[in-house]
């Protein structure tokens, strides 16, 4: 459980600051399994999970989408069989806010890891 992990989304409007690139390195030490990607010219965080089968990489997804919508912020998954690929970015800013790096952590959580 890392501080990340606990802290909350905060309200992320069009406008809101990106995350820079000292900003964006230091963010990801607190989440080391976490990759930086750009999609289309946007930043993302992307992980792969695997597990056992589909039920419980779909079981694991189901848990994220609850986390998500308390939060009010909300992933890219693609579940495969044991396997589950989840994308955070900020649709509103096209890029990467702190609340990405607040949900990758939280979605580690999830899993203790
Ligand atoms: C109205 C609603 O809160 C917004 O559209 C939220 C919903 N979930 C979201 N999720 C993500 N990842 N980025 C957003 O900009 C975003 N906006």
């Amino acid at each position: 459980m890392t501080a990340l992990s606990q802290s909350s989304c905060e309200a992320c409007r069009i406008g809101a600051p990106k995350v820079d690139e000292a900003e964006a390195r230091e963010l990801l030490t607190q989440i080391p399994d976490w990759s930086l990607i750009e999609v289309d010219g946007i930043r993302q965080l992307q992980r792969q999970y695997k597990f056992k089968n589909f039920v419980a990489a779909m079981a694991f997804a189901n848990e994220l989408a609850d986390i998500a919508e308390a939060e009010g912020h909300h992933p890219g998954i693609l579940v495969e069989w044991g396997k589950a690929t989840v994308t955070w970015w900020s649709h509103s800013i096209k890029g990467l806010h702190r609340n990405d790096f607040v949900m990758a952590a939280k979605t580690d959580s999830l899993l203790g890891k």
